[in-house]
């Protein structure tokens, strides 16, 4: 199976990936709230991170595939598709100026290595790199390096453009302008790369009306879907998904969907920002999120589908469904402090690789210290630059295959 994703702590076989590039390099104070960051992150520093990143994976037999790379081999394969694939990302790129358009398209075909053509999409395109000769008002204004084509800086969180579940994906319409318009790319090598196409089921549409982010997908158990409605995803969201996993048997085991209602904030963005699963019966928690949590149960009830909202403690509930007591360990202990500090450098986004095994951030030092004591080995790795972005180590990373659950 290309895809084979059934629970967050499995042993982790292979994983997609993408090396922040350039794009951060089009990032400046103006853009930064639209572009979803907080801040410039130092390039090289930041790509020597995700390099480590991307050793200790591999240091675990962990296979690491790149965005890029599946990209450009799946337009390698026919230059119609090539074709295609720019009309379509122009479109969505929001030029206005035809002149302008067809000058980009220029651009993006001179590059005689796909590889290399595929990252200038990702990285954006100034205005003086275009060849263009009019001469009219709208020319006159523009300023050389104005950007035509916005960069795409949050790249590096492939977790969220798709989710990987069962035997497929739930392919996402994003929340911001932005970051859809990274989905495009997920969707070419689904639907067009000769290992993917037709090899997998695709649970959600990119053109549907509602947004889901994959940050907001957990996996717990092979028959167990737990969905965060937060400030990515919406409830009617995840009623589509609902319908097209749980009447799905063929390609879905999913027998209950987990609607966990979170803040809605930009701390609190994705469900995996509060909260991941670290070990058969342990959780990574925010604190913030337990006073307000609510919870629903969605199943399937004949041709209908059925939400219950439950009571009881997160722990309570988790325990229910996962048949065994479970532990939550809080981000940052208990002090409040610190759990604000160590949730906004993503603390309780760790990337689970085997039970009891997680990668995570070496700077939130009190809830690594806390993981340890509960008997969790904690891979650190660097986090200065990465960080800036506000996701870490389950954001940057989307799994393709996990072993199975004994
Ligand atoms: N799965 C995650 N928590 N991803 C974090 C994504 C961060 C990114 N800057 C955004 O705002 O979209």
């Amino acid at each position: 199976m290309v895809i084979d994703v059934r629970s967050e702590i499995m042993p982790l076989k292979k994983v997609l990936l993408h090396r922040p590039g350039k794009e951060l390099e089009n990032l400046t104070p103006d853009t930064l709230e639209r572009l979803l960051f907080d801040d410039i992150p130092y390039l090289e520093v930041a790509q020597k991170e995700h390099d480590r990143f991307a050793e200790i994976l591999r240091e675990n037999g962990i296979e690491v595939v790149y965005l890029e790379d599946l990209v450009a081999e799946t337009l390698d394969q026919d230059e119609n598709l090539k074709v295609q694939f720019l009309k379509e990302f122009i479109d969505e790129a929001n030029v206005k100026v035809d002149e302008e358009k067809e000058a980009l398209f220029k651009l993006y075909m001179s590059y005689t290595d796909t590889k290399e053509m595929v990252l200038k999409t990702m990285e954006g395109v100034k205005y003086n790199e275009l060849d263009l000769h009019s001469n009219d008002l709208l020319s006159h204004l523009r300023d050389s390096s104005e950007l035509v084509v916005d960069p795409m800086p949050n790249l590096y969180f492939t977790r969220d453009p798709f989710a990987s579940t069962q035997d497929g994906a739930i392919l996402n319409r994003m929340y911001s302008v932005t970051r859809n318009r990274e989905t495009l790319y997920a969707y070419y090598i689904f639907n067009y790369h000769k290992d993917y196409k037709g090899q997998m089921s695709l649970f959600y549409d990119r053109k549907n009306p509602f947004h889901i982010e994959g940050g907001d997908v957990l996996n717990i158990s092979d028959e167990i879907l737990a969905i965060g409605i937060s400030q990515r995803t919406q409830a009617g969201a995840i009623d589509k998904v609902a319908k097209n996993m749980l009447f799905n048997k063929e390609h879905s085991n999913i027998k209950t969907i987990l609607a966990f209602d979170i803040p809605n904030n930009r701390a609190m963005m994705h469900l995996d920002t509060v909260f991941t699963q670290i070990d058969y019966d342990k959780f990574s928690v925010h604190p913030g999120i337990l006073g307000t949590l609510r919870v629903f149960e969605l199943t399937r009830d004949n041709d209908s589908i059925k939400t219950v909202e439950k009571v009881g403690t997160l722990e309570e509930i988790l325990s229910e469904y996962l048949g065994k007591k479970v532990t939550l360990i809080p981000c940052g202990g208990n002090d409040r402090i610190a759990a604000e500090r160590e949730q906004w450098n993503d603390g309780s986004n760790t990337l689970c690789i085997a039970p009891g095994t997680v990668v995570v951030y070496d700077r939130n030092t009190v809830t690594n210290r806390l993981m340890r004591e509960h008997g969790i080995n904690v891979i650190e790795m660097p986090s200065a630059e990465l960080s800036r972005g506000r996701g870490g180590p389950r954001c940057m990373s989307m799994p393709l295959v996990r072993e199975r659950i004994k």
